[in-house]
Order: structure tokens, then C-alpha cells, then sequence
């Protein structure tokens, strides 16, 4: 303990930012990687667009108000995921990956590091899975009790050292290794019982050489991200995590005495620390990072706190409404009273979850805008309120009423408030929530579409092709009529049906052409959203979303997808499957407002849904799927509050989803695999079919679902789309024998993973094939 009582840092009396967006405001980093991928450029291009990227965050951080020489800037850049990056620092790439590593400097060159994240020829790639309760997707690390930890990438120093040659002293930031091991899953062949957080100990010393190696290169901080410790769901109890902690930290900061290693920063992130702060205060770490927008305030002074820097997560990373000034000053005021040697103002979480700049959205409402924060008000934000808090709330005493003025705004601005939306929920019977019984619904289903066993379908996207992303921009910009933008997506839309029908699909779709995100069009095309044109957020490695902000009440001004469908199904004589995103999905998948409750917002949309659903079937559309794969994502990650969130998210579905006749079949997609812990709310979504990401796992979330006797029909996915690999006829036929040893066959239905949006056709005419082939290989074993 003794490197504590040397501690005199002052912590980062301008504020600080957990973590800033990497792939830059017009999406560089994904265009230079993504040409790197089709062999248009070298790796070296690649490093090149990165480190100009990285340039321009760090000036632009500098002119936003962060200090360049206190290590206030965190450095968080990565070419995919962060949580591969500390892979790959630790030297712990899979036996599989093996023949990717140099063998003589004993490192991955980019092509290796991207098929582990993506896969190619023969290399399945890593499992991929949601970070935490947001839209990113970290690759999932598998540790066995032979895995050789060793500090086999300096690539942390090297951007260390970069930045420094540019007058910028930057605090690393990595995810800690109680996180990465949590995280991580047991390597094939591990034995039973083991788990990747047993090789804590041999994973220390490799994050103490590279402690070692940044504070040789001049680092004075270094942020671990720790947020598996405000997570219940995380795979091992919290008295084991705390455990970990204590005994992680005891080793990387206890006996590992300054200059030796940097001063530490442990970032919590995403919510509550609870009992795990008093454990983590009792270390010698250097500062704590707290989220106080998810999280609480412990009642009063934390013992340990004295010696340590607290950084107050105030400003929400997580969310892009301008910060109530006021409340932010009282909750750092409250902040004071926990002891700490200093309090320093920073972000809830990194900022990597909301886009760059409002003022780069010129076309938003000007209303809107002025309630909004993207990463670089925020990183203003923060700079106010460092200011406020060292020198007193008069010196930033127009700020404050500035940000009271917009918050005043927005509680009276008209469409946040719809009279009529209100009471059409508070009129609603228990009626509108149940559908009837299942196995009336199943024979007058079966009746009516006379569908062969095991039947194949797809979740509904088919390739956005460049052409159709040229029209839609081209629409967007007045150079496309919507005439002839409308004419284009039926022709593709015929296209699609016609490969369909060749392939021998028994439940067709439409293949979504004329969305650009499954979420925004929908937002795009109902009252109470505002869309942006540049407000890109990384969802997982070069794919970028733009969430919607949902600002307002939700109402449906017109039909949105019945056209298309009709269309459609004029086109064949096949069962047509509509195609809408769930009320859950709409809002894990927005920036959704924040002054009322979740399920109030959810069943609005659902009404809108609702309203959908009917005149799709009122068009002759027999077969609606209703996409939910955010429900997981959404679950609170404290246990405690996990009720009360299922509760309201089942309801809302189920509100969108009752209105139909009971031979109009709902279906339902969810993606990822970890299902296990919510099955009780898939079977309260009470859908006739639903389809779940089951390939990239090997069909290991068949087991849950058997084991609990899951009653109507589910389609595991037999192709893991988001990877360009083919799979072969003999993979699937495989993977399906496995889902009919475990499911009834009768229940069963055949799919991919999730849609093939980001998939080439020349990857899904073959995949689609195999999986059909197998399909009828597989019927053919069925007992008749
Ligand atoms: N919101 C959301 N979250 C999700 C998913 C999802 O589908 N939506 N799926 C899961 C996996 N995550 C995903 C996230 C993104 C993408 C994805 O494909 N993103 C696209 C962008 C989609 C989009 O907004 N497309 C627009 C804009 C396309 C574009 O880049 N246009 C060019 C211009 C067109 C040209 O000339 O090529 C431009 O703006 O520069 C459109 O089609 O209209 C990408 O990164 O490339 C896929 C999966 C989980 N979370
Ligand atoms: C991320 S879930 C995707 C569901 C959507 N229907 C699609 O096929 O793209
Ligand atoms: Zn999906």
C-alpha cells in the first residue's frame, strides 16, 4: 500500500471523458478499413486514415476545453472492438487463430486481427455478443487453463508515444483484466468447472508489463475499465468478482509502486458499483471513475476514498439530452461528501455511444436541437462543470441558465405532449394485451398456410446492395424522384422474390430494400422522432448506426409497410411474411426521452404497431414478424430491477401484437444467444414462431429452451450471417440434425441467424441453397 501515501495528483481538475467515438464524424475509420478488407488499399493506408483520425480526435478534445498535458484525454482508438485489442495486447488469440500470429515477431498483422473478428475461408470467426445493455458488440475471448498470457503487443505504448510526439499526454485506456476475463468464455475443451476468471493470477503480471512499459514511456495515467463489476448478469457471483477485484488490484497497484507503473483509474461504467466500491476504495488505486447517471451515491464518506481521486460520471454517455447544469453541480456537490482527496467532473461512461456534434446536423429542427448534447457538447459540458465546481456556480452562471432554459422548453414544446395518444392508452383493457390459446392458434394457422415440416424462411433483410444505397441517397438529396426511388425498390423487391422462389423458400419476404436501418425508417415515418444525417454511432467493428431521437409523443400519421408488403405478395403465389421492428427494439435502438417512464414511451409505440399490424392483415398479409432482438439488450443489469423491466417490455410487444385473428401468424426475431436468462419473457411474448441467433454457437442455446419445454415453434439460426463465410450443406445439415434431436420437429422452422442486409448476394444465393438442401435432407429423416 505503500505507493499511496506518494499519490499527490490532483486528478483531472478540467474533467475528464471516459472514452470518445472512433470511427470519426463522416465514418473514415470504416471506410479505410472496410477498402482494406475488399483489397482495394494496404494495411498501411489503413494505419495511415487511423492515425490522422487520431490526430484529429485529440486537437479537436484540446479545443473543446480537455487539458493536453494532465492525461484528461483518453486514448481508446481501436481498428474493431476493444475487448479483442486487450486480446491481442495479452497475447490470448485461440489455439484456433494460432497460424494468424507472425512467428517471428509473435504478432497479428491487420488481415489476422480482422478474421478473428469477421472470419474468412475456413476460420470461423470469434463469437461476437452485446456490450453491456448498449448497441455495441464486443468479440467474446476464450480462455483456457492452457492459455499463455504474455505481453505480446505494445501497440497501447506506440499510440501512447504518438500522442506525446504531438504534445498531447494521453491516459490509455484498456479493459481491466477482471472484465476481460469475465467476459470471456471457456476455450473448447476446457473441463467442466473451469472458468476464465481461475487464470486471473497468470493474467496479472502481463497487465503489469505493459503498466510498466506505458510508465516508461512517460504515461501518468492509465483507466481500466471494470464495468463486468456493476453487472449481475456477468457469469460468476459478485462476491467472486469482488474477489477478483481485490485480489487484481491489490497485485497491479499494491505491488506495483509508482514510477513503476502509472497512477490507475478504475472505470466503472453502465451502472452501479454497490458492494464492490467499498472493496475496490480498500485498494491502492489511484482514482475511481463512477457512473452517478446509472448509479448512486453511496449515503456518506467510503473508507479508502481519502487517498484517491473520484472522476463523477455526471454528464450521460449513454444518451444524447442536454445535461440539467444544476442537478449535475448538486450531484458533484454530493460526490464531495464521500471523502475522496479530489473530485474531478467526467463523463458516466465513454462517449463512443452517441455521435459526434449536433452542429453537424444542420437540417435537425433548431428546437430540437438546442435540447441536445452529441460527444463534443458534452465534452463542453464537462469543461462547464469543472469550471462551476473549482470556481463556484456564479462563474458559470449563463451556462446554467442556458441549459434550464432548453430543459423548460422541452417540458412545453407542442408534440411532447398528445392528449389523444395519452388517453387511447389509459383507455385500454387487459383484452388488448392476450391473444387466446396457443393450439387454437397453431391448427388455425397450420389450416390456413399449409406449410411443409421444418419450414425455411429468412429474417427478412436481403442485401443492401450499393446500387440501392446510391438511389436512396440520390432520393435523399432530390436527385432521385421518389416516383422513380419507388420504382427501383419494387423492381429489387421483384428480384428478391424471384431468387426466392428459385432457391424453393417456403416463407417469403420482401427483403426491406427501401429501409436504411430497421429502426430509423420506422422512425422516419412515425410522429414524436427526429431522424439525423450524420449522427453515426459504432454498433460492432465497421458497421454504424444512427439512432433516432425519440423526442416526443409516438403516433402513426399513415400506413408504412403495407404497400410494400401487398406489393409483394401480388408477386407469388408463397406465403409472404410482413415485416415490422418491436416496440423494445425502437427504443433500445433511439435515444429515447427521459422524463417518463420506458414502458409509457414503449406502449406508444406499440399502439402505432398495433395500428400497423391490423391493416397489414386487413391487406391479406397472413404472417407478420414483429423484431425484437434488443429485448436482452435492455434487461436492467442489476437482478432487481430485472422484473419490472420484462414486465413492461412483454407487455408492450404484446400490446403491439394482439390485435390479430388467431390464424394470422406472429413471428418473432431475437438475436444473440444468451437467452437463457430471459426465456420466461420469449414465452411471454406469446409469438407463434420465433427465431433466435443460435449458428456462431453451435446451437448451445437449443439446451435452455429444451430444458424448458418451450412450447410454440422456433427457428435456430443455421447460418451465422454476420460473417461472410458460405456455410456448407454439410455444416447446416449438422447444426439442423443437432436442433432436432432437441426440438420437436413440428415446432421447428429453418433459418439464418439474423437478415442478410450486410451480407453480398454472392454469400447468400450459396448459403440460402445449402441451408434449403439441408433442409430436405434432414425432412427426409423425419418419421412421417
Ligand atoms: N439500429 C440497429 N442496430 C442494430 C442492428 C440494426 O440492424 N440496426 N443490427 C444488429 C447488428 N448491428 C448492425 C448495425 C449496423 C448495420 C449496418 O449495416 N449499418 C450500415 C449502415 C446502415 C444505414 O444507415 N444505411 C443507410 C446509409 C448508407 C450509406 O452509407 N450511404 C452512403 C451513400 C450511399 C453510397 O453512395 O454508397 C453514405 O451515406 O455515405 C442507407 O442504406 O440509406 C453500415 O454501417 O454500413 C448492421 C448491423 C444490432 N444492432
Ligand atoms: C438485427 S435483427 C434484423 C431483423 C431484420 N428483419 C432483418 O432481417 O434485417
Ligand atoms: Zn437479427
Amino acid at each position: 500500500m505503500s505507493s499511496s501515501t506518494v499519490t499527490s495528483t490532483p486528478g483531472f481538475p478540467g474533467g475528464t471523458i471516459l472514452g470518445y467515438p472512433r470511427v470519426g464524424p463522416r465514418r473514415e475509420l470504416k471506410k479505410a478499413i472496410e477498402s482494406f478488407w475488399a483489397g482495394k488499399t494496404t494495411a498501411d493506408d489503413v494505419e495511415q486514415a487511423a492515425a490522422a483520425l487520431r490526430t484529429r480526435t485529440r486537437t479537436r478534445l484540446v479545443e473543446l476545453g480537455l487539458d493536453p498535458t494532465d492525461a484528461s484525454i483518453p486514448s481508446n482508438f481501436s481498428f474493431y472492438d476493444q475487448v479483442l485489442d486487450a486480446a491481442v495486447v495479452v497475447g490470448a488469440v485461440p489455439a484456433r487463430f494460432a497460424h494468424l500470429v507472425d512467428p517471428t515477431t509473435g504478432r497479428l498483422d491487420l488481415a489476422g486481427y480482422s478474421t478473428i473478428a469477421r472470419g474468412a475461408g475456413d476460420d470461423l470467426p470469434a463469437e461476437m455478443t452485446k456490450w453491456f445493455d448498449t448497441n455495441y458488440h464486443y468479440l467474446v475471448p476464450e480462455i483456457g487453463p492452457d492459455t499463455v498470457f504474455r505481453f505480446a503487443d505494445d501497440r497501447p505504448v506506440r499510440e501512447f508515444v504518438e500522442a506525446l510526439a504531438q504534445g498531447v499526454l494521453t491516459r490509455p485506456v484498456l479493459v481491466g483484466p477482471v472484465t476481460f476475463l469475465l467476459l470471456a468464455k471457456a476455450a473448447d475443451g476446457a473441463p467442466e468447472g473451469f472458468s476464465p476468471i481461475d487464470r486471473l493470477a497468470d493474467l496479472l503480471p502481463v497487465y503489469a508489463e505493459l503498466l510498466t512499459a506505458l510508465a516508461a514511456a512517460g504515461a501518468t495515467w492509465v483507466q481500466l475499465d471494470e464495468p463486468a463489476l456493476v453487472s449481475d448478469s456477468i457469469d460468476a457471483t459478485s462476491e467472486q468478482a469482488i474477489t477478483a477485484l481485490v485480489q487484481a488490484y491489490t497485485a497491479l497497484a499494491g505491488d506495483l509502486a509508482k514510477p513503476t507503473r502509472p497512477a490507475l483509474l478504475v472505470a466503472a461504467p453502465y451502472g452501479d458499483l454497490g458492494a464492490a466500491l467499498p472493496a475496490l476504495a480498500g485498494t491502492a488505486v489511484d482514482g475511481i471513475a463512477l457512473d452517478l447517471v446509472r448509479g448512486c451515491l453511496p449515503a456518506g464518506p467510503v473508507a479508502g476514498l481519502e487517498t484517491k481521486v473520484l472522476v463523477a460520471g455526471v454528464v450521460d454517455g449513454h444518451n444524447i439530452w442536454r445535461a440539467d447544469l444544476g442537478a449535475a453541480l448538486d450531484r458533484l456537490d454530493a460526490a464531495r461528501t464521500l471523502g475522496a482527496a479530489s473530485v474531478s467532473v467526467g463523463t458516466s461512461t465513454s462517449l463512443l455511444h452517441v455521435p459526434h456534434d449536433v452542429e453537424d446536423e444542420p437540417a435537425l429542427d433548431p428546437t430540437l436541437r438546442a435540447w441536445l448534447a452529441f460527444a463534443d457538447q458534452k465534452v463542453g459540458e464537462v469543461a462547464t462543470l469543472a469550471h462551476g465546481l473549482a470556481d463556484g456556480r456564479d462563474a458559470v452562471a449563463d451556462q446554467l441558465a442556458a441549459s434550464s432554459a432548453a430543459l423548460a422548453n422541452r417540458r412545453t414544446a407542442p408534440g411532447v405532449v398528445r392528449p389523444e395518444v395519452r388517453e387511447r392508452l389509459a383507455g385500454l383493457s387487459d383484452e388488448a394485451f392476450h391473444r387466446g390459446d396457443y393450439a387454437a392458434r397453431k391448427a388455425a394457422q397450420a389450416a390456413k398456410l399449409q406449410l411443409p415440416p421444418l419450414p425455411t424462411t429468412t429474417i427478412g433483410s436481403f442485401p443492401q446492395t450499393p446500387e440501392i444505397r446510391k438511389s436512396r441517397a440520390a432520393h435523399a438529396k432530390g436527385e432521385l424522384s421518389t416516383e422513380q426511388y419507388e420504382a427501383e425498390m419494387r423492381a429489387e423487391i421483384q428480384r428478391v422474390v424471384t431468387l426466392q422462389e428459385e432457391i424453393g423458400l417456403d416463407v417469403l419476404v420482401h427483403g426491406e430494400p427501401e429501409r436504411n436501418d430497421m429502426v430509423q425508417y420506422f422512425a422516419e415515418n412515425l410522429d414524436g422522432f427526429a431522424a439525423t444525417q450524420n449522427g453515426w454511432v459504432q454498433s460492432y467493428g465497421s458497421r454504424c448506426v444512427r439512432p433516432p431521437i425519440l423526442w416526443g409523443d409516438v403516433a402513426r400519421p399513415a400506413p408504412i409497410t403495407v404497400a410494400w408488403s401487398a406489393y409483394t405478395a401480388s408477386l407469388t403465389a408463397k406465403p409472404v411474411k410482413g415485416m415490422l421492428t418491436g416496440p423494445v427494439t425502437i427504443l433500445a435502438w433511439s435515444f429515447v426521452r427521459n422524463d417518463q417512464p420506458l414502458g409509457d414511451t414503449a406502449n406508444q409505440v406499440a399502439l402505432a404497431l398495433r395500428d400497423e399490424i391490423a391493416d397489414l392483415e386487413a391487406a391479406g398479409i397472413g404472417i407478420v414478424q414483429v423484431d425484437e432482438p434488443a429485448l436482452r439488450e435492455l434487461l436492467p443489469l442489476r437482478a432487481a430491477d430485472q422484473p419490472a423491466y420484462l414486465d413492461w417490455s412483454v407487455s408492450s410487444f404484446r400490446l403491439a401484437t394482439s390485435g390479430v385473428r388467431k390464424d394470422t401468424q406472429i413471428h418473432t426475431h431475437l438475436c444473440y444467444s444468451e437467452f437463457g436468462e430471459i426465456i420466461d419473457a420469449i414465452d411471454g411474448l406469446d409469438a407463434d414462431v420465433t427465431s433466435i441467433e443460435a449458428a456462431r454457437s453451435k446451437m448451445e442455446i437449443l439446451e435452455p429452451i429444451a430444458e424448458a419445454g418451450y412450447p410454440r415453434g422456433i427457428g435456430p439460426g443455421v447460418w451465422d450471417i454476420h460473417s461472410p463465410r458460405v456455410p456448407s450443406e454439410a455444416e447446416v445439415t449438422e447444426l439442423l440434425g443437432a436442433a432436432v434431436r432437441s426440438i420437436a420437429a413440428h415446432e421447428l422452422w429453418v433459418n439464418p441467424d439474423c437478415g442478410l442486409k450486410t451480407r453480398r448476394y454472392q454469400e447468400v444465393t450459396p448459403s440460402l441453397e445449402h441451408m434449403v438442401a439441408a433442409t430436405k435432407t434432414v425432412r427426409a429423416t423425419l418419421p412421417a
